[in-house]
């Protein structure tokens, strides 16, 4: 959406939470491509800082480096502007981290079954899930994290839709979030409100 060489968007920032699987690095690229928004996956930032793939991180220097290593990368990412955050799936259940985040701007929660997780992660490198029976393992983290993604601004669903949808399921319901904002600002302010878009 163009005009007068402005880009108009609903958010100039958004990040995506969500457990390991649901789609937030793929779907976080395309949203930032659609809203014309920088790009950041926190694993991958941390990845390249440390100079360590996530499993050489949890297998070298333990769990608690690599969630010390998230927690100063949210310092980070909540200072950024004009940017799209793919957080990685244990991100947003530190109490402190949510709580950064969700005082930026919107956290958007994918959601998708234990077994659309499995297929989708099952070739994959996540270090949590290198185990006997990872299907079991997705069922009990998912449980016991359901209640903190919750805690989410916005919950979309991944599950066999493919990412077009998802993103323009995301953009609708951050103008509709952008809309609510500034309707309960205007009250606040006793104005009859005006046009808030986000645009540079
Ligand atoms: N909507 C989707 N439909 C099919 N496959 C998807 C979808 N979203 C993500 N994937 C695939 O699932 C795998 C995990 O996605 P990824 O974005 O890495 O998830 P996360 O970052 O949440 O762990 C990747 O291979 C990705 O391409
Ligand atoms: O859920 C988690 O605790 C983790 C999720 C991973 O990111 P993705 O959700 O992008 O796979 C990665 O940060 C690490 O393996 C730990
Ligand atoms: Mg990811």
């Amino acid at each position: 959406m163009f005009s007068s060489g402005l880009i108009e968007r609903p958010v100039s920032w958004v990040a995506l939470a969500g457990f390991m699987g649901t789609g937030k690095s793929r779907i976080g690229w395309e949203l930032s491509r659609a809203l014309a928004l920088h790009f950041v996956d926190t694993d991958k930032l941390i990845t390249r800082v440390v100079g360590k793939t996530i499993p050489e991180v949890f297998a070298q220097e333990g769990e608690g480096y690599f969630r010390a290593c998230e927690h100063e990368v949210v310092h980070r990412v909540t200072r950024l502007e004009h940017a799209v955050i793919s957080l990685g799936g244990g991100t947003f259940i530190q109490e402190d981290n949510r709580r950064q985040l969700l005082e930026r701007g919107p956290v958007v929660v994918l959601w998708a079954t234990p077994e659309t997780v499995y297929q989708r992660t099952k070739h994959s490198d996540r270090p949590l899930l290198r185990v006997e029976d990872p299907l079991s393992t997705i069922r009990s983290m998912m449980n016991e994290r359901e209640p903190v993604y919750r805690q989410g601004t916005i919950h979309v669903h991944s599950d066999g839709r493919p990412s077009e949808e998802i993103v323009e399921e995301i953009i609708e319901r951050l103008w509709a979030w952008a809309d609510a904002q500034h309707a309960w600002a205007a009250q606040g302010e006793g104005t009859a409100g005006g046009d808030h878009r986000a645009a540079d």
